[in-house]
């Protein structure tokens, strides 16, 4: 269920805040280069208002006048530039954290996490992404809107009181247009972001079932489908662009309102008879100068609706950083007893417990196969022993301590895992298999592919263990891309073997040959085996028969 609007507009703030607190140092750079720029602007305009004056027949400016106007203007030029490479730099810096804590949160999670994966794609990328504008440009201009155009009322002031009356005026209301423009601007941009959101997840989704649209021959329909879904966004994009549009409007009427206040302030500066034309040139050419910081401020508003929708989706990601405690290993035994002492395990009260009333024990050199019908639990027991969810009630002790004192992340150093399918990367066969153990030395990793025999076909291959596979295993079998999976869990030398299923997509003679490896991989070691295979079964001597989350006979195969 979705949390209330404020509750989760309050998180969005916080986070939005929180990150800006801690790059607070890169965020005040263009903050500080921008104030540089205006006060470098205000002195060219001094110099510029004398020349003019001069040019109209009072005061007398030269050469120096000209030079030095001249140099503040290729200073400004300079500071322009530096403060928009300080405006990218702070983004940069703000999504690069954002990103590394999101991407370590949601490994942390694994396939506990319920959110599907185009939802979690979007989140480390999109989501991110959108929270550029806010760090980059909405807090710089939100803080140079307000600091700028008052030090340059005040300089006004200085020059010619009512002028700088004026500018106040102006700048006080400059909010007021903004924000009746900006409430439209807020409903707007949080739409095409759901919109966008909405577009990328049937992307993911669709490109990640392409055989299957392929196959049944709905391409074209599916071809609708995204493109309503991208017309959708493009009418929301023009929404958000026509609310902009609106609000930079009411900028613009207030500034030409300005300046003709002041041309009458000012007007009889050509007639002559102007009793300070400096003066007044000065706070004419300053207009352009104080409407600059408004105006980048009326630029960056929608930046910061998008970046709020994000950091709200992103929130309640990063509010469960901290929640992985418990206990470091002291170091990694050499062996495991493993023990479930009545265990039991519901992840949705309505569907009923998965676990119930669950006892066994395994020994180091024993491998104990679940069997059961679909739905048994068998999953479920790998998954609270890789620490992926936690028993409801009852005990799991790894050397007789308890298991969930330790930290998830730590209960599976001492695991290795074999699942239904293989996920290869796209990479080499070698640096798949590294994944398992990235600083194994290539002899180890060539002993791992010898075990698991990957090499029995990686050899007739040009390029040997070198050869790259695409997404998902592309360009090797089924059988091969398990291969690969074992040689993983060889390298990783576990001292406790989880295997689901590893053999439940592969023909009977692929698995036979298979059958061979996991028995190596599981031998001294403390193994725990999910399948329905009877040939696996057949290879293993004790076998706990589970039925609706409970044992319901262990025995001795063949029994
Ligand atoms: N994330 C989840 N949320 C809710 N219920 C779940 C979840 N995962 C599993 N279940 C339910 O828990 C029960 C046990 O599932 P589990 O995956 O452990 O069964 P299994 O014996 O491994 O089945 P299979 O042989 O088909 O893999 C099932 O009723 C399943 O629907």
């Amino acid at each position: 269920m979705s949390q209330p609007l404020s509750a989760e507009a309050a998180r969005a703030r916080a986070l939005l805040s929180a990150t800006a607190r801690q790059g607070r140092g890169k965020m005040a750079r263009p903050v500080l280069l921008g104030l540089a720029s205006i006060a470098c602007g205000l002195a060219q305009a001094w110099f510029m208002a004398h020349l003019l004056a001069t040019l109209l027949g009072h005061g007398a400016s030269g050469w120096p006048d000209l030079m030095a106007a001249a140099a503040l203007a290729l200073l400004g030029i300079g500071l322009g530039v530096a403060q928009e490479r300080a405006q990218a730099d702070a983004g940069a810096a703000a999504r690069a954290g954002l990103r590394r804590r999101a991407f370590a949160r949601l490994l942390a999670l694994g396939p506990a996490d319920p959110r599907p994966a185009g939802e979690r794609a979007a989140l480390v990328v999109d989501r991110i992404e959108a929270l550029d504008g806010y760090f980059a440009r909405w807090l710089p201009a939100a803080i140079l809107a307000a600091a700028g155009p008052l030090l340059i009322a005040v300089a006004v002031a200085s020059e010619d009181p009512l002028s700088g009356v004026i500018l106040f005026a102006a700048g006080a209301l400059v909010p007021v247009g903004m924000a009746i423009t900006g409430i439209g601007a807020a409903l707007a941009s949080r739409r095409q972001f759901d919109a966008l959101q909405a577009l990328s997840g049937r992307f993911l989704d669709r490109m990640r079932g392409l055989p299957q649209i392929v196959l049944f021959g709905r391409q074209d329909s599916e071809a609708r489908a995204l493109g309503a879904a991208a017309d959708e966004l493009r009418g929301r994009t023009m929404r958000v662009l026509r609310v902009a549009f609106l609000s930079g409007l009411s900028l613009e009427v207030i500034a030409a309102a300005v300046l003709g206040c002041l041309a009458w302030r000012h007007g009889n500066l050509l007639v002559g008879g102007h009793p300070d034309p400096q003066a007044a040139l000065f706070c004419l050419l300053m207009v352009p100068g104080f409407f600059a910081p408004l105006r980048a401020f009326s630029a960056a508003y929608h930046e910061r609706m998008a970046a709020n929708g994000a950091a709200a989706a992103l929130a309640p990601l990063l509010a469960e950083e901290n929640a992985e405690t418990g206990l470091l290993l002291a170091e990694m035994p050499p062996s495991v007893v493993v023990t479930f002492e009545h265990v039991g395990l519901t992840y949705d009260p309505s569907r009923g417990p998965a676990l119930r009333d669950l006892s066994f024990r395994v020994l180091p050199g024993e491998a104990l196969v679940l069997a059961g019908a679909s739905g048994a639990g068998k999953s479920s027991v790998l998954r609270l022993l890789m620490g992926f969810a936690r028993p409801d009630s009852g005990r799991i002790a790894f050397n007789g301590r308890d298991a969930t004192s330790l930290r998830p992340s730590e209960l599976r150093r001492l695991s290795a895992y074999v699942g239904q399918k293989a996920h290869l990367f796209r990479d080499s066969i070698r640096n798949n298999i590294a994944l398992a153990r990235p600083e194994a030395t290539d002899a180890e990793i060539l002993a791992a592919a010898r075990a698991a025999h990957v090499t029995d076909f990686a050899d007739a291959l040009p390029q040997g263990l070198d050869t790259q596979v695409g997404e998902g295993g592309y360009g090797l079998s089924g059988g091969q891309a398990q291969r690969v999976a074992m040689a993983r869990a060889f390298l990783r030398n576990a001292p406790l073997v989880l295997l689901d299923e590893p053999t439940a997509h592969l023909d009977p003679g692929t698995e036979a040959e298979l059958l061979d490896s996991l028995r190596r991989l599981c031998a001294g070691r403390t193994a725990i085996i999910a399948t329905h295979s009877p040939a696996l079964r057949a290879r293993f001597s004790r076998v706990l028969e589970m039925a609706d989350g409970r044992a319901s006979v262990a025995r001795m195969a063949g029994e």
